[in-house]
């Protein structure tokens, strides 16, 4: 069984289709990459799946469960943490505060620092705890952000573009940290940038329009040549 998919998942926004009949499958433990161009819906794509945008048509299975119209913080509950592009960081708290926040959504008293103190740990930014959160790097916020993910002990971590804003020299702890979690979790990665991709995925899907151009392995998507057409040309 796979831990999420979709059948016939589609988003209309007037006049236009962002995400069309999209079936998607991933099973547990894997480390999937969803790539394509601008605009090709796959921040649409996942949003669905958070609950942070309505589907027009389809189904949400999480777990075998339909969650289609389940609110974004049932959908939390159940396991299902993301991060987006959009940083959901409070500027004015300090490092350690915002993981506190996200988790305190499942633990309570002394195991909240604990929690914390393990989840930035983690992400590299333990001594960075009593910092405002305003005051790290737009990388580091990022980080940030997937720490109060972390600390919510997802089954299914979704990141949307988490090396955006992270310099060169970060991005290779940053693919040792996705591998680490994978031991534990399983993760959804939007992500542009194809070094990451190519070392990090198990498997890729290609989204061009809405729909699903391709799905392989790393070296099936590297030969399609419709993909070469669409995307891979082009970066
Ligand atoms: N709230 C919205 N209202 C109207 N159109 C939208 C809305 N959100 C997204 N779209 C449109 O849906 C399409 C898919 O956008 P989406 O952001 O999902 O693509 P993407 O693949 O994530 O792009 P990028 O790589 O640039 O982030 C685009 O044409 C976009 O303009």
């Amino acid at each position: 069984m796979s831990l999420l998919s979709t059948r016939g998942l589609s988003k209309h926004f007037a006049g236009l289709t962002a995400v069309n009949d999209v079936d998607f499958d991933l099973p547990e433990g894997q480390i999937r990459a969803l790539i394509g161009p601008n605009g090709a819906g796959k921040t649409t794509f996942v949003s669905m799946l958070c609950g942070r945008v309505e589907l027009s048509s389809g189904v949400v299975m999480f777990e075998g469960r339909d969650i289609s119209v389940l609110p974004a913080h049932k959908r939390i509950g159940l396991g299902l943490a993301y991060t987006f592009q959009i940083t959901s960081v409070f500027g004015n708290l300090s490092v350690a505060e915002n993981v506190a926040l996200a988790a305190r959504r499942r633990v309570k008293g002394a195991m909240v620092a604990q929690v914390v103190t393990e989840a930035l740990g983690k992400v590299g930014l333990a001594d960075r705890m009593e910092q405002n959160a305003a005051d790290l790097s737009y990388g580091h916020q990022r980080l940030l952000e997937i720490a109060m993910g972390l600390a919510q002990a997802p089954k299914l971590l979704i990141l949307d573009e988490p090396t955006q804003g992270l310099a060169d020299s970060e991005i290779s702890d940053f693919k040792a940290l996705i591998r680490d979690l994978a031991n534990s979790t399983t993760i959804l990665l939007i992500e542009h940038n194809m070094n990451v991709v190519m070392e990090l995925a198990d498997f890729i899907t290609v989204l061009d329009f809405g729909q699903v151009l391709a799905e392989g392995t790393p070296q099936d998507i590297r030969a399609n040549a419709a993909v070469q057409a669409a995307y891979l040309g082009t970066v």
